[in-house]
């Protein structure tokens, strides 16, 4: 039988790849992580927490705006201090990640992987061999193949500016666009959004989605519909957006349109792996088409959402797989998903608009005026609960300021489809969000 370094071998270090090999080397595998960039991946130091640090003070000026005459006066944003105060937090994840990896006798491996057969991967001419192989590459951010696209910048470049750009254009209307929208509004720049069509965050209930995008326009943000951004160029120290109806001058473009998976050029299709535009095509057991090769993440094509929790979700299940802990295909659990607007905008399980289609029952609440929320004098909560024939509750979805921890409060319910004597067995802490919420969820 041949002998390899590693029984399992990851190419890329993220949430996809991390949470799941420290328990894995810790049953005993020797594991190696093959890692180009920063260890962890996006999330941690240009994706998740980064972003969620430079919102922060968004909260705090939306809530001071809302209870002003009680807290005076409106803070404003001192963009510079908040850049550097995120770098600082987040310098020390790769550190920490790093050491937790290590501790469980992990070796890392600096360097840019390419597969060389179904065994080995290549990392400056040096190779690695291993039983088997889990690819771990996520995505990268979609540049528009437009005339001037390399004046354009990404996501990462948005939260290391040093100086808050008078004018910004975001291309997009997605999660990444209306997030930096709002955080970029609220430090004083002036966005303008160009949209492609004529609705933001399509995987979204619309009728919040537009409440959110209604209020970033009395707040000055301008949404360009059906924009058709056909080029970029540079005039002096300005940049030009041209686009169906004409031009715009602004200083800093940021093209949010969306990421690709990183499948290019790492030797998947030497090997034999296939692949889309998606991402690499796996099984049920998140099994490539070689049999020895998995695939965790962003990179896998999926139609659970690509975010955090389900890579982490994906890479604890190869945990469970590759140690022998399972033999049974993936069984994704709900998966929550929150645009981190002000209100912000969650979601879990059942859709309204699937609601609809399916003839289940939707009990829609219009907060505002609850007490609970009144604490803080939020000025829109809406949230929808969503029922199935045997009166469980399968969806939710909430617009406010507190709509990510309504959700991750519902989401239980949902997950183990508690009956409604079992919720009420649920007692929980009053005053609280919680409490708040479900006393209005039929
Ligand atoms: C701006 C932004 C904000 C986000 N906010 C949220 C959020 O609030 N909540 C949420 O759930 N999700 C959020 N996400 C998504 C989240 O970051 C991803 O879902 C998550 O990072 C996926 O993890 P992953 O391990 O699959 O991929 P990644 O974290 O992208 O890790 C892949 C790693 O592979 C490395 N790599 C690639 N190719 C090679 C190679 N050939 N050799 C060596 N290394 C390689 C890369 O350098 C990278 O470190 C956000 C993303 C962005 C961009
Ligand atoms: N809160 C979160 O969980 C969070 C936050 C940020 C990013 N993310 C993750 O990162 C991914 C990428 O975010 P994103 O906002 O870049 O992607 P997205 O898919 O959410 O949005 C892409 C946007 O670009 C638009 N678009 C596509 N092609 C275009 C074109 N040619 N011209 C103009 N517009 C075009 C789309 O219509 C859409 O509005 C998300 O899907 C998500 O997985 C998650």
């Amino acid at each position: 039988m041949a002998t390899y370094d590693y029984d399992v071998l990851y190419l890329g270090s993220g949430h996809g790849t991390f949470d799941g090999a420290i328990p894995l080397a810790q049953t005993g595998k020797k594991v190696g992580i093959i890692e180009s960039r920063l260890i962890g991946g996006t999330c941690p130091n240009r994706g998740c927490n980064a972003k969620i640090i430079l919102d922060a003070p968004v909260e705090l000026q939306r809530a001071s705006e809302r209870l002003k005459g009680i807290v005076d006066p409106v803070p404003t944003i001192n963009w510079k201090e908040n850049v550097e105060h995120k770098q600082e937090v987040i310098d020390k994840l790769p550190v920490m990640i790093s050491g937790a990896i290590e501790s469980a006798g992990i070796d890392i491996i600096k360097g840019y992987g390419t597969l060389l057969d179904a065994h080995t991967i290549e990392v400056d001419g040096q190779p690695h061999t291993a039983e088997k192989l889990v690819i771990s590459t996520g995505l990268r951010p979609n540049k528009l193949d437009i005339p001037g696209t390399e004046l354009s910048h990404d996501s990462e470049d948005f939260m290391n500016l040093k100086k808050l750009p008078e004018r910004i254009a975001i291309i997009g209307s997605g999660y990444i666009s209306l997030e930096f929208a709002t955080i970029a509004n609220a430090a004083g720049s002036k966005v303008t959004v160009f949209m492609h069509g004529d609705q933001a965050l399509r995987q979204f209930n619309q009728d919040y989605v537009t409440a959110v995008v209604d209020d970033l326009e009395r707040r000055g943000v301008k949404f360009v519909k059906f924009a058709g951004v056909s080029a970029f160029e540079k005039q002096d120290k300005e940049f030009v957006v041209k686009y169906a109806d004409g031009q715009q001058k602004v200083d800093w473009i940021l093209d949010a349109t969306g990421r690709i998976p990183n499948v290019e050029n790492i030797g998947l299709d030497k090997v034999g792996v296939k692949y889309n535009k998606h991402g690499i095509e796996v099984n049920d057991y998140l099994q490539t088409t070689v049999d020895n090769i998995y695939a965790s993440g962003d990179v896998i094509d999926k139609t659970q959402p690509k975010l955090t929790p389900t890579a982490i979700f994906e890479s604890m299940y190869l945990t469970n797989l590759l140690s022998g802990q399972t033999d049974k295909p993936i069984d994704y659990p709900v998966i929550p998903s929150v645009v981190f607007t002000s209100p912000r905008i969650a979601k879990a399980g059942v859709s309204v608009e699937e609601a609809k289609q399916k003839g289940y029952k939707i009990v829609e609440n219009h907060l505002t005026d609850e007490w609970y929320r009144q604490i803080d004098k939020q000025d829109l909560v809406e949230n929808a609960f969503i029922y199935n024939e045997e009166n469980q509750i399968v969806g939710v979805t909430e617009v406010s300021e507190r709509a990510d921890d309504v959700i991750n409060a519902v989401l239980p319910l949902i997950e183990f489809g508690l009956s409604d004597e079992q919720i009420g067995r649920l007692v929980y802490l009053f005053p609280s969000i919680t409490a708040s919420t479900l006393s209005h969820r039929k």
